[in-house]
């Protein structure tokens, strides 16, 4: 029997709740948990009180009260679908407690918009010593894209060199200016500095400042700009082959001319401001004004395409693949009311969850998803929404 707790009712946990609850052969018992209970009491009725058998409120900034809530459910695999900013709390908490762990975003601290594996991965020796497991960032990227990069690595090449993670959305949704997950999490991603890996070491850029223009399958060509993303970070220690990483994600013209006046007008910043006798931060305001992600699903047309571009040897040769998943918007939302970013970040958590669960993949410590055998997972994207295709480049696509 196994039983899972999933804390997070937004966007991201709208989606893995209801594949999870599909799913009764990897998931017996279905428990949510998150700071607002009247958002999972409507999850807990869309979906049945027969697979998600209880609500709680918990705050998960607090160890102590994650941990008083896993003592209560005693669960065999806790899911992070909160923020960022929760990780560690919740890390702690299943320390305590002996219970394994899923995420699918790494900590970042709320006063300081930088995101890092150090501070998950310094639990590596605790979470070993205990027996338990963490699973970090099994979302779509980070997450998929590590899985891809795994199944290049295992099936087409004898050493990989050359990485570059693009991700496109070409969809649309009809609003002025909207982000697709939480928007103070995206806000405070895209508006850092970009940063690639190069000949070992990290080389920095101004922010969106180095732009190259692909072609996306099955949407056209879209502007594409240079940025830092965690799974970076994971993919250079896991593969010491390559000799260069870098990830890439489109911007329309109107999103970034939005962006550039948000953050001239220190609407994008974090740091709190006096307004009307009270502390507010600027960021969580706009996000208050900002129209919730989960609301842009209902007429959402056009698809997604995230996937990885590898270069590397096989038999002595040079050659460059791609390895990709377009997901359309209105497909999602008729399947589970969600739009696709939502759904390319739920479907993995869940797959994620599947595989820790049935002991596929398996270890006491912390890790990240491209150290395990990416078959399986692979079989499951095909299986459960997120079909995979491979595409064998004659030369890469980028001009740098
Ligand atoms: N890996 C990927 O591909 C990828 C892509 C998109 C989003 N994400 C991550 O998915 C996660 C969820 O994103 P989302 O769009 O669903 O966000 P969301 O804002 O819609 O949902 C977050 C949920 O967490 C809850 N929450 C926030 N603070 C809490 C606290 N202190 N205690 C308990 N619950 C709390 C909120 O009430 C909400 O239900 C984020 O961490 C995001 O970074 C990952
Ligand atoms: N999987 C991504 C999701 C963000 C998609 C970003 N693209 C922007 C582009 C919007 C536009 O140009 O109109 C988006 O918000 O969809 C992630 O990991 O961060």
């Amino acid at each position: 029997m196994s039983r899972v707790l999933i804390i997070g009712a937004g966007g991201v946990a709208a989606v893995t709740i209801k594949k999870c609850a599909r799913l009764p052969e990897h998931f017996d018992e279905i428990y949510l948990a998150s700071r607002t209970v009247s958002k999972c009491e409507a999850l807990q009725a869309e979906v049945g009180a027969d697979r998600v058998k209880a609500v709680y409120a918990v705050d998960a900034d607090n160890a102590e009260e994650v941990e008083a809530l896993i003592n209560k459910v005693k669960p065999d695999l806790l899911i992070n679908l909160a923020l960022p900013y929760q990780d560690l709390p919740i890390m702690d908490a299943c320390l305590a407690t002996g219970t394994d762990y899923l995420d699918t975003a790494n900590y970042e601290p709320k006063d300081e918009a930088k995101f890092e594996y150090s501070w998950q991965w310094a639990y590596q020796d605790k979470f070993k010593d205990k027996g338990i497991m963490a699973l970090l960032g099994s979302g779509f990227d980070p997450g998929v894209t590590n899985v891809y990069t795994a199944y290049a690595a295992k099936h087409y090449f004898d050493e990989i060199h050359y990485l570059d993670i693009v991700d496109c959305n070409g969809g649309d949704h009809g609003q002025a200016f909207a982000t697709n997950f939480n928007p103070e999490i995206n806000i405070r991603e895209i508006t850092q500095r970009g940063r690639f890996w190069e000949d070992g070491q990290w080389k920095e850029t101004d922010p969106l400042s180095v732009r190259e223009d692909l072609d996306y399958q099955n949407i056209g060509v879209r502007a594409s700009y240079l940025m830092f993303h965690e799974e970076l970070e994971s993919i250079v220690k896991h593969f010491p082959s390559l000799k260069r990483a870098r990830f890439w994600m489109t911007f329309g013209d109107a999103y970034l001319n939005h962006l550039k006046v948000l953050e001239g007008i220190g609407m994008t910043s974090i740091e709190p401001i006096d307004f009307q006798g009270q502390k507010i931060v600027p960021l969580e305001f706009l996000k208050a004004v900002l129209p919730n992600p989960g609301s842009l699903a209902e007429g959402y047309t056009g698809m997604t395409c995230i996937g990885t571009y590898i270069t590397g040897v096989k038999d002595g040769k040079e050659k460059t693949i791609f390895i990709y998943n377009n997901c359309d918007h209105a497909a999602c939302f008729e399947e589970v009311g969600a739009q696709a970013v939502s759904y390319t970040t739920g479907v993995p958590a869940m797959i994620g969850a599947a595989l820790m669960l049935n002991g596929t993949w398996k270890g006491a410590g912390v890790w990240n998803m491209e150290q395990f055998d990416p078959d399986p997972f692979m079989d499951m994207l095909n299986q459960h929404g997120l079909p995979w295709d491979v595409l064998e480049c004659e030369q890469s696509p980028f001009k740098r």
